[in-house]
This record gives structure tokens, C-alpha cells and sequence, in this order.
């Protein structure tokens, strides 16, 4: 249903005072072309509002020749700010960004959120911003699980479909995203509420199976049919199945760079309000489905890039595939448990 800018102005003066805003702090936002034009007025009032000192950083729009599709997480790695230094200065300046044109898996966000300016990504329709208004209690339940990802040297999962899938830990940090930036340095996303870490280089390796139901994006489809990922020494090495396999295949060899067949960041989904049906009634081009990657109880993994948190691999591709009735082990300790999260309490949503 449709939100009225003033809703969406309230909603952002909500998180931006989630996110320590005041008259004390400098509010960037981050914007080009494609950016939704109603979120950034939206965010401009909402933080002069709240008496920051806002100014606006408009990039032109960067498009790679080889990225397909309008989806933000399709093409990964460069972005309109490579490049331009004086805009990266310029951004740095703020103690908090809001980016509403996705910087997320770029080098640059990576420098920026070590000068100690904090980002908040918010690309997705109002509406579905308004479904998964963040609050206190998502972080809480986010941080809850964090305690344990952190803690945990491996991560294992199984499915009743044919999963097995292993990683060593502990290389990477543990990334909680629950929809507002209330520290210095800190990145999330709103919409979001999920968290995950990055396969120690090397270690991912096991059998992933989609099964009937599970998500692909960017494609935002369901898979309708099996397709079988082998994994070995941290990089998918065979996709097994039909027609969804070939095509999966297809758009993968399309990049042309082994960097793509990675696994990239692995977590769980902790956002009840987020739904395994919303991607079917959207449109492809309505964002980048967040619903899909935060619904309560998925194992959500992913491919390619680990740029974010100083890893290598810079490939463009990047897959995020939540999976549905999933068990997930951390070393010994189950947190989902067929597609429901079983621990810690503090995480359960009764
Ligand atoms: O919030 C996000 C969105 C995309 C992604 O790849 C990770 N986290
Ligand atoms: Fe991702």
C-alpha cells in the first residue's frame, strides 16, 4: 500500500534518531539519478529535522557494459564513487552517510567506514520500508546471535533436501545488519535484520542443495526445481540439475572470471516481518529484496565478493541465495533447526 512522504519522513526521523542523529552530528546523503527521489527528500527533512547539518553528494550514475539487469547487488565492486576521490573526501567529512544509490560491496565503503563515518544503505520501496521499520528489539535479537557467530570456529548445514555444507570461521568478522547505525564506523542496512561472516579462505566445501522454494537473486526467482552446488576448498566446482542449473551456470561463465564460483558471506534470516512470499509480489525492478534475505529462519549464503571486509576476491557477480528449511550448526550448537531458529532465546521469536 502506498506510504505518504510524510510517513516516509516520520519513518526516517525514527531511524535517524536510531542512529544517534542529532544537532551535534553531519548527515551526507548519498544519491544519483536512479536513486528514489522520495527517500532522499525523505531523508534530507527527516535529518534537518533532527537538526544535523545535512548536505546532499549526487555521483553520476556508473554503468559496466557486462552488468545485466536493473538490480543494485547485480553488479558489484566499482561504483559512481571509484574513482572520485574528492567525492570519497567529501563523504568521509560526514559523521553518518544515508546511500540511496549502493555502495555496499565496494572498496570504498570499506575506507569510508574506517575514517569512523557510519552508513545506512536504504534503497528499497518505502513500502517494504515501512513493513520492516527497524527497531530495538531486531537489534537485540540480532546481536543476541552475533555473541555466537563470533565465538564460533565452524558452521555447518544440512537440509532434508540433500544440504551438506561446511566452513572454518574466524578469519572474517561476524556482520550483524538489524537497520540502523547507532556506532562509529558501522554499516547496515535498512531493511534488514540477519547476520553472517565469511568462510575462512579456502575452508567452504560440502553440498548445497536448492530445493523447491529456495531463492535466487538477482534473478528474484524461486527455484522450481533441484539444483545441486558442489563445493570444494571454498569455490562451487559443479552445478548439478534442469533447466535452473543451465541457466545459473550460464549467467556465472557470462562474467568470464573464476572469482565468481567464491562463496561469499553465509548467515541466517531473523526478521519476522520479513516474508518468504514478498518477492512474489513484487516487481523485479522494485528493489533488491530484502525480504528475501532477512525472513526468519533461512540460511541465507552467497557468492563471489569479500571486498567488504578486506578479502581479495573484487568479482562483480554476486549471488545472495536464501535457502528455506535449513538446520544450521554452529560448531555443536544448532541456532536454526529446519528452517526455525531454535538459539540463543534472546534470537527466538515465539
Ligand atoms: O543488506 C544486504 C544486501 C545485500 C547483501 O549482499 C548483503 N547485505
Ligand atoms: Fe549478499
Amino acid at each position: 500500500m502506498p506510504v505518504s512522504d510524510t510517513e516516509l519522513t516520520q519513518m526516517f526521523e525514527h531511524v535517524l534518531r536510531l542512529s544517534k542523529v542529532d544537532e551535534t552530528q553531519s548527515v551526507a546523503v548519498l544519491k544519483s539519478h536512479y536513486s528514489d527521489q522520495r527517500t532522499v527528500r525523505a531523508a534530507m527533512d527527516a535529518a534537518q529535522r533532527l537538526k544535523a547539518k545535512v548536505y546532499a553528494v549526487e555521483l553520476p550514475s556508473f554503468s559496466h557494459p557486462i552488468a545485466m539487469g536493473n538490480d543494485m547487488t547485480a553488479y558489484c565492486g566499482d561504483t559512481p564513487l571509484t574513482g572520485n576521490l574528492a567525492a570519497q573526501r567529501a563523504l568521509e567529512a560526514a559523521d553518518m552517510i544515508i546511500d540511496t544509490m549502493m555502495l555496499l560491496h565496494s572498496p570504498e565503503q570499506e575506507q569510508i567506514l574506517k575514517s569512523g563515518t557510519r552508513i545506512l544503505l536504504a534503497v528499497e520501496p518505502p513500502e517494504v520500508l515501512a513493513r520492516m521499520l527497524p527497531t530495538l528489539a531486531d537489534r537485540d535479537r540480532v546481536l543476541a546471535s552475533k555473541t555466537l557467530l563470533e565465538q564460533a570456529s565452524s558452521m555447518r548445514v544440512t537440509s532434508a533436501a540433500g544440504s551438506d555444507f561446511r566452513a572454518q570461521l574466524g578469519q572474517y568478522p561476524a556482520v550483524a545488519e538489524y537497520g540502523f547505525v547507532d556506532e562509529p564506523g558501522r554499516w547496515d542496512h535498512w531493511p534488514s535484520g540477519f547476520l553472517f561472516s565469511w568462510p575462512n579462505e579456502g575452508t567452504a566445501e560440502g553440498v548445497l542443495v536448492l530445493d523447491v522454494g529456495d531463492m535466487i537473486l538477482p534473478f528474484k526467482t524461486y527455484t522450481r526445481e533441484r539444483i545441486t552446488l558442489e563445493i570444494q576448498a571454498g569455490f562451487i566446482t559443479a552445478i548439478h540439475g534442469g533447466f535452473e542449473a543451465e541457466y545459473l551456470r550460464d549467467y556465472m561463465a557470462y562474467f568470464k572470471d573464476p572469482e565468481v564460483y567464491g562463496i561469499s558471506h553465509i548467515g541466517w534470516g531473523l526478521q519476522p516481518r520479513a516474508q518468504w512470499t514478498a518477492m512474489g509480489l513484487h516487481d523485479k525492478n522494485d528493489g533488491m529484496c530484502m525480504d528475501a534475505r532477512a525472513f526468519y529462519g533461512n540460511f541465507l549464503f552467497s557468492t563471489g565478493p569479500n571486498t567488504e571486509v578486506g578479502g581479495t576476491r573484487k568479482t562483480p557477480c554476486h549471488l545472495d541465495i536464501p535457502l528455506r528449511k535449513c538446520s544450521v550448526y554452529l560448531d555443536d550448537t544448532a541456532v536454526v533447526v529446519d528452517g526455525d531458529v531454535v538459539a540463543p532465546a534472546e534470537s527466538v521469536v515465539k
